[in-house]
């Protein structure tokens, strides 16, 4: 493998309704895709989903920017690896900047399996050519918003339904869910909104069957995830706090949670992910694929790390047509009956609409082994 350009473009992309958060409200997404170029020709593609804010981590677009030009790729063009399973050593001296990482890193392994001419799913141990996918609702100014979008998606067959709480917007909207759909696959994610403080008010929630609560506690914390769970008896799911295998290992020693998103941009890319997926099973603790409103580059890479046999929950892994008017890639993500097909593509098994990504893009970078 021999690769000899990386293009970065970043783009925005106007979301088709607004998703708002514990930490506030998106109504477009700006997004980096990164683009590696062989010396045939051939492109692999990555997403850095970092938001344009430090809300989410620390990262943001043009952070992730400045650590892709200045460090990730012009070490990547120097050293010529063989396959990206060198990348982590290779970045050893790069300290966190995982979304910057995983960006580069999924569109190295994208660019693999083309020249192994193997779909990425089957490349990394995918067991299924189908995954079932949920869908994430953001907060609603009324409840009847949540009935008009939780009824949408139960048409669409969306296996599960998450929606977001904070203080002020849980267990009112929780026990008002539960009773319209007293059947329905609904977990809840809080963003960190809550503290120790609020595990008696948190411990209402054990009464509606959800099927998890993500985050409920700060975004570094393991610790005291670990006194909430064993106060609960809803499973509690971490997202932010897995930024890496060694974070599983505790969370697991300490009983901190029950369940684990994994997200490739939030734990560095492929490389790391399975990492925390082998140990997941080997642990016994069930995983989904969360979401980062990617375009349908991140998305597709999604869908192939859900095909991996410890991913037993339905993801954040909903239709293009969820969030874009248009996606990036041909065929768009569709949701059939609940389930996503995985393309039989090499690859990422889409193809990368280049002229809408030139028409959404805001600036673009291409470094060469010659920069
Ligand atoms: O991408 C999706 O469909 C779901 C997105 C989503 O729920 C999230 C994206 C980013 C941060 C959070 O708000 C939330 C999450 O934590 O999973
Ligand atoms: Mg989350």
């Amino acid at each position: 493998m021999k690769i000899e350009a990386v293009l970065l473009h970043r783009i925005r992309m106007e979301l088709i309704t607004p998703f708002a958060t514990s930490y506030g409200a998106y109504t477009d997404r700006e997004t980096i895709l990164v683009q590696v170029i062989d010396e045939n020709g051939i492109s692999g593609w990555g997403e850095c989903v970092a938001f344009a804010t430090p809300w989410y981590t620390e990262e943001t677009v043009l952070g992730a920017w400045h650590v892709l030009e200045q460090f990730l790729i012009p070490s990547l063009l120097k050293e010529q690896i063989q396959h990206p399973r060198q990348l982590p050593q290779l970045w050893q001296a790069i300290k966190r900047h995982a979304m910057a990482k995983a960006g580069l890193e999924m569109a190295v392994w994208d660019l693999y399996a083309k020249l192994q001419k193997k779909p990425l799913y089957q490349l990394i141990g995918g067991m299924r050519d189908e995954i079932q996918v949920g869908v994430a609702i953001g907060l609603q100014p009324t409840i009847e918003q949540y009935y008009e979008w939780i009824d949408q998606y139960i048409a669409q067959g969306y296996a599960r339904i998450k929606v977001k709480i904070k203080p002020g917007q849980d267990v009112s909207l929780i026990a008002a869910l539960r009773e319209k759909y007293p059947q329905l696959p609904l977990m809840a994610d809080a963003n960190s909104a809550y503290t120790l403080k609020d595990i008696e008010h948190l411990r209402q929630l054990d009464r509606y069957q959800l099927m998890m609560i993500e985050q409920p506690l700060a975004a570094d914390d393991i610790i005291d995830h670990a006194e909430l769970q064993h106060a609960m008896s809803t499973p509690i799911c971490l997202d932010e706090s897995i930024l890496q295998a060694e974070d599983v290992r505790k969370a697991v020693q300490l009983g901190s949670c029950q369940i684990i998103n994994v997200k490739l941009g939030r734990v560095g890319g492929w490389n790391e992910a399975l990492r925390i997926h082998e140990l997941c099973v080997e642990k016994r603790v069930p995983l989904w694929c969360g979401g980062m409103l990617e375009s349908g580059i991140g998305r597709a890479h999604n869908m192939a790390l859900a095909t991996l046999v410890g991913f037993t929950i339905p993801g954040d892994i909903s239709a293009s047509s969820r969030y874009w008017q248009r996606d990036i890639i041909a065929p768009e993500v569709t949701v059939n009956q609940g389930k996503v097909a995985l393309p039989k593509l090499p690859g990422i098994g889409v193809e990368v609409d280049t002229d809408y990504v030139s028409a959404l893009t805001l600036n673009k970078l291409e470094i060469t082994t010659d920069s």
